[in-house]
């Protein structure tokens, strides 16, 4: 059944990265076996932490998740998702990031994939995804 998005909710700030590289391919992990959503592809990123800036927050999450370094002052803002999850509601912040020190590592995903926008619909991503692989095409076109 759709969900209801009258119904009051709770919002769940949530930070991604399109980190492009030089020949415009993006970086997306693969979520572990484990975790709610296993085994899709999603841009990395998470949760902002009370009281963090949203690129404070997508600083710390490639920190821990890739181990690369990124200048707050080099993440983008591109796009965002809006859509129901679970009992919550998510704001999933996209930006672009293609400045950043180190070779990026799958620290908690079971994989990382370099690919381009047009390739992302071959891959299962996290439904709310789904409107940021046009954009994001458009954006980088
Ligand atoms: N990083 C990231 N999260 C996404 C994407 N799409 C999407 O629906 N999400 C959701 O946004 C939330 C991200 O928070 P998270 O990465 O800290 O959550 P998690 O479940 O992996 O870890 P947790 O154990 O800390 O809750 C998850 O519920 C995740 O499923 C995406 O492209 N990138």
């Amino acid at each position: 059944m759709a969900k209801n998005l009258e119904a009051p909710t709770t919002l769940l700030p949530v930070v991604a990265a399109a980190l492009v590289d030089g020949d415009g391919r993006v970086l997306l992990q693969r979520r572990p076996p484990g975790k709610a959503m296993a085994g899709l592809w999603e841009f990395p990123g998470g949760k902002v932490e009370p009281g963090e800036s949203p690129e404070r927050a997508l600083v710390r999450e490639l920190a821990e998740e890739l181990e690369i370094v990124v200048d707050p002052a080099c993440v983008r803002p591109a796009c965002f998702a809006s859509a129901a999850l679970g009992e919550r509601h998510l704001i999933l912040l996209l930006y672009v990031v293609d400045e950043w020190t180190g070779e990026p590592r799958a620290v908690e995903a079971s994989g990382l994939a370099w690919v381009r926008p047009a390739e992302m619909r071959a891959l299962p991503m996290p439904p709310a995804d789904e409107p940021l692989i046009d954009l994001l095409a458009r954006l980088m076109a």
